[in-house]
């Protein structure tokens, strides 16, 4: 089997995900990307976070002046989520790899796969960067409303493809195949992620699937804690970073990743295991309600300034 490489690819989604991924995909793998994201506002500030990242790239040598021109010219942005298909906007087929990092609400990200399965060539992978949603459900997605051959077809080439934040700094990649994902995607999806600089490890298509199905529960408790009066956020955080040389406390962690987020990652564990040991903390869901999302937002268990330095704790 020889190996069809990568050579363009689509990000769906310019917030905190979807931006390191293009960064790794365009400066790494060398690749062109066009990010997708319906809000103008994100797409500037996603362009603008994207020129910054490179001209600090070039300020501590680690790209030359050509180079960071080359990335530069390897980014475009396009408003929507570039599935519809045809018209000005959409995602074209001569592009081999598509990855959503759109939120993760599965009722969002199902639609979009259902677009995209019948909107794309069968060759053009369809990856998902999820943190818990089923791989299986999304290639199920890709591959409705069409023919029996052509909706295999289409469901072979999902693959979740689960970079970590902050994706410029993170060195793994978890590769993530859906009981219908073909072997050949698996490989193209491996070799994209070595082709970002990052290692890669495998899970099968369980909630959460290796790292959130260990960390979100931690971080869920850490909330629990929280709430019940124990100790503060920074007692908390100082527990992991000093007792257990954590780079960061639970807390700061869940701030990062953004409280919605982490939210619907636990909404997702709940109810794909019914298990109630994963019941969302009711204080995750009143920050949430509140629309202290984290750090992204400006508050979340501490205050950020614009800078995403932490001012003070709640
Ligand atoms: N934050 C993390 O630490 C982290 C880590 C790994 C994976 N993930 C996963 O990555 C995905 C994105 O997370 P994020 O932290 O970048 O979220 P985010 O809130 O920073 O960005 C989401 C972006 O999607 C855009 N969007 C909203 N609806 C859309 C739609 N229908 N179509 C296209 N774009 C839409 C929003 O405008 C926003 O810019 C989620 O699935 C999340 O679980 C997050």
């Amino acid at each position: 089997m020889t190996l069809q490489s990568i050579r363009k690819a689509a990000i769906i989604g310019a917030g905190q995900m979807g931006l390191g991924i293009a960064y790794v995909s365009a400066v790494h793998a060398k690749i062109p990307i066009t990010i997708y994201d319906p809000s103008s506002s994100v797409l500037s500030s996603a362009t603008d976070k994207y020129k910054s990242l490179i001209s600090r790239d070039v300020s501590k040598s680690r790209l030359t002046s050509e180079q960071a021109d080359e990335a530069l010219s390897r980014f475009s942005t396009s408003q929507g989520d570039g599935s519809e298909g045809g018209g000005e906007g959409s995602i074209r087929d001569d592009v081999d790899l598509v990855i959503e990092a759109i939120p993760e609400i599965p009722a969002l990200k199902l639609g979009l796969f259902k677009r995209l399965g019948n909107a794309l060539t069968p060759s053009t992978i369809l990856g998902s960067n999820t943190s818990s949603i089923s791989i299986t459900k999304l290639a199920a997605s890709a591959g409705s409303g069409m023919g029996k051959e052509e909706s295999q077809e289409s469901s072979q080439r999902v693959i979740g493809i689960h970079y970590f934040n902050p994706v410029p700094v993170m060195k793994l990649v978890e590769i993530i195949p859906a009981l219908q994902t073909s072997q050949q995607t698996i490989e193209r999806a491996k070799a994209f992620g070595k082709a970002c600089k990052k290692e890669v490890t495998t899970s099968t298509d369980s909630p959460g699937f290796i790292a959130n199905a260990i960390l979100m529960p931690m971080i869920n408790e850490a909330i629990m804690v929280l709430e019940r009066g124990i100790a503060s956020p920074q007692d908390i955080d100082k527990t992991f970073q000093l007792g257990m040389s954590h780079p960061m406390g639970p807390l700061k962690l869940a701030d990062l990743i953004g409280l919605d987020t982490c939210l619907n990652i636990q909404r997702v564990l709940h109810t794909e295991t019914g298990d109630s040991k994963y019941r969302p903390a009711t204080l995750l869901g009143r920050m949430v309600d509140a629309g202290w999302v984290g750090r992204k937002g400006g508050r979340g268990f501490y205050v950020y300034d614009e800078r995403g330095d932490v001012v003070e704790a709640k």
